[in-house]
């Protein structure tokens, strides 16, 4: 398993299927800004309306080999064996990005569990071994990584901005970082404390400046 971040805005995607998992799988895919067609005889009311919404493009047909040539990543979630086959072995023999919903044998990439806070996004993957316990997992750290964490990696990403202004290199930044991001702020962020937490981190990057200077 080689997990990588995908930026999908503008990407050309195809879904094959418009069942109740297509639908799930399309609605991912238009949240992260992806160019959504989907392939199908058949679309559910909530495919229809996004159809009708030109959120995606409908092709009201089944499979035809060759459809895949052009876009950059295929979900294939149809009820019909042959059709995962086929799209699979076409899908992989062009380098393409694919995935046959719960048949990893047939993927070159599987989807995790997701817990994301802003721009904070804990996956799980369990190598398809046991998805339920990807489930129980995400569920968990749900509960641990809330609305505090999406405020702190807001905060955490300006502090960044101003470090990179203040210390001339990476391998001071670098310096800076380990030994500023402690525990101790961690725990005041566990406590709610963000402004706290961040207040501690601009005193240790002005102290940490000043000894620059110093030195
Ligand atoms: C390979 C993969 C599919 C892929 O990537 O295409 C896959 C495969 C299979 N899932 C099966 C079943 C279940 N899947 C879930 C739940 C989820 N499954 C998800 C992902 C994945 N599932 C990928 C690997 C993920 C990993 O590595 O852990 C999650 C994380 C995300 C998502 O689906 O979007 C989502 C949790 C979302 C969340 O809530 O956070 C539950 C639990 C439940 O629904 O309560 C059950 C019932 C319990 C059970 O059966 O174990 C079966 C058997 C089907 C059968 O028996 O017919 C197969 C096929 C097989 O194992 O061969
Ligand atoms: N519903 C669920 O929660 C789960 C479903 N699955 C599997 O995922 C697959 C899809 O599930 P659902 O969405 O529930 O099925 P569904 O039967 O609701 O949808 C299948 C869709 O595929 C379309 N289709 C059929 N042949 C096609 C072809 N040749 N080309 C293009 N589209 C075609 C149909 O028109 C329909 O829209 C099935 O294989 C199912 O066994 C697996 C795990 C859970």
């Amino acid at each position: 398993m080689y997990p990588i971040n995908l930026d999908l805005t503008g990407q050309a995607c195809l879904v094959l299927g418009g069942g109740s998992v297509a639908e799930r799988k399309v609605r991912r895919l238009l949240d992260e800004g992806a160019v959504v067609t989907v392939i199908a005889p058949a679309l559910t009311p909530a495919l229809q309306i996004l159809a009708e919404e030109h959120q995606l493009s409908w092709q009201r047909r089944t499979y035809q080999p060759g459809d895949e040539t052009t876009f950059f990543l295929i979900i294939c979630a149809t009820d019909d064996e042959a059709v995962s086959q086929a799209v699979s072995a076409a899908a992989k023999a062009q380098g393409k990005l694919l995935n046959v919903c719960d048949v990893p044998d047939l993927c070159n990439f599987t989807l995790p569990s997701i817990v994301r806070q802003g721009d904070l996004q804990l996956t799980i993957s369990t190598n398809g071994k046991a998805p339920a316990f990807s489930r129980w997992l995400r569920k968990h750290l749900e509960q641990h990584f809330d609305e505090r964490y999406g405020r702190w990696m807001a905060e955490l990403a300006a502090i960044r901005k101003e470090g990179q202004a203040l210390l001339a290199t990476s391998r001071d930044r670098q310096a800076f970082w380990r030994q500023a991001l402690t525990d101790d702020v961690m725990d005041l962020v566990e406590n709610n404390e963000i402004d706290a937490a961040s207040s501690l981190l601009r005193k240790r990057l002005a102290a940490w400046e000043r000894k620059n200077h110093e030195t």
